[in-house]
């Protein structure tokens, strides 16, 4: 049977082809596609990606199965949380298609790989509460207790992601031979856990170290990456995406902003509410946004990017610019 172009239905059809001319590029308007799908910017965005990368087909993957399973996976993501939502996990898997993209990465990842990459995108904050991981581990949460305190989060994505291919016509993996399932899941597994804020700091030291090495080597290419090496790549990647905001139109950046300050400010409001330390940055009360944000691209997102970006180079240069000129912005809009 044929499905709509993009997966879904659209209220205006001309405007999303418009839209989704610019699925390749940094910068679309997740939130405008989301309006345009009746609230389905994840399945829109990640169907028409997996499509446009002919993995559909390499993977003998049915569309119906595919658009059952990101359907489905959309519906647990909760629409009451302000940001870590479905227009979050859309803008993620569309930033990761782009950065797979880039001329240095160029051949260095198989298929299965990319898969991986794509479907471990748009399901990296499935079924997201709307606060932290300390917040759960401080109030000894059923869910600290079943992770131990350790990436709780992201492990509950994970078990989420997979046990819902367990649904009826949503196993769109069912076709692949169990090899290239458990290699799959690997990757899926690892991406996922990478995203936890807990390891940016070895995300930015590993990065300095391939770029170190890359110096030393005088190789141009990354071509020659063993396994692991690929693999840590792809996890440098995701949390890179996961943590684009910043580098993205300031438009789009200030919408991002205003999601996670409520969703922190609704975190604050329940630790206020039962006497707990309100946790940084949470307190609606005496919150700064503009100075947290250029404290989060000052020691967060500008290491992070400055280092990708050398690995990478020269792929990402407008990329850091429109971070360093949405960071001067914050800068004086700082009351
Ligand atoms: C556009 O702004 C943001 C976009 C995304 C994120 C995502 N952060 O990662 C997830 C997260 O929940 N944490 C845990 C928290 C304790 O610390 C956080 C630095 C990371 C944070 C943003 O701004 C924050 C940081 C400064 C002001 C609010
Ligand atoms: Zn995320």
């Amino acid at each position: 049977i044929m499905h709509p172009k993009y997966g879904v239905d659209s209220n205006d059809p001309e405007h999303l082809d418009e839209i989704m001319a610019d699925i390749d590029k940094w910068g679309i308007d997740i939130f405008e596609i989301g309006q345009l799908t009746n609230n389905r910017p994840m399945t829109t965005v990640t169907y028409t990606i997996l499509a446009k990368r002919d993995l559909l087909r390499a993977f003998n993957i049915c569309s119906t199965t595919m658009l059952n399973y990101l359907m489905t996976a959309e519906d647990h993501y909760r629409p009451e949380v302000p940001y870590h939502n479905g227009y979050h996990a859309a803008d993620v898997t569309q930033s990761c298609h782009v950065l797979l993209s880039l001329p240095a990465l160029e051949n260095l990842f198989t298929d299965l790989e990319i898969l991986a990459t794509i479907f471990a995108s748009c399901i990296h904050d499935i079924d997201h509460p709307g606060f932290t991981n300390n917040y759960f581990i401080t109030t000894g949460s059923d869910l600290a207790l079943m992770y131990n305190d350790e990436s709780v989060l992201e492990n509950h994505h994970l078990a989420v992601a997979f046990k819902l291919l367990q649904q009826t016509d949503c196993d769109f993996l069912a076709s692949l031979p169990t090899k290239s399932r458990q290699i799959l899941r690997r990757i899926v597994i690892s991406l996922v856990l990478a995203t936890d804020m807990n390891k940016h700091m070895d995300h930015v030291a590993h990065l300095k170290t391939m770029v170190e090495a890359r110096k030393l080597s005088g190789a141009d290419i990354l071509s020659q990456e063993n396994y692991s090496d690929r693999l840590l790549i792809l996890q440098h990647m995701i949390h890179c995406a996961d943590l684009s905001n910043p580098t993205k139109p300031l438009p789009l950046y200030k919408k991002w902003t205003d999601a996670i300050m409520e969703e922190f400010f609704r975190q604050g409001d329940a630790e206020r509410e039962r006497e707990l330390d309100i946790s940084p940055m949470c307190d609606r009360l005496t919150a700064t946004v503009e100075k947290s944000q250029v404290g989060f691209i000052d020691y967060i997102v500008h290491p992070l990017w400055d280092t990708w970006a050398e690995l990478v180079e020269p792929g990402c240069r407008e990329i850091i610019e429109s971070l360093e000129y949405n960071r001067d912005w914050y800068y004086n809009a700082v009351p």
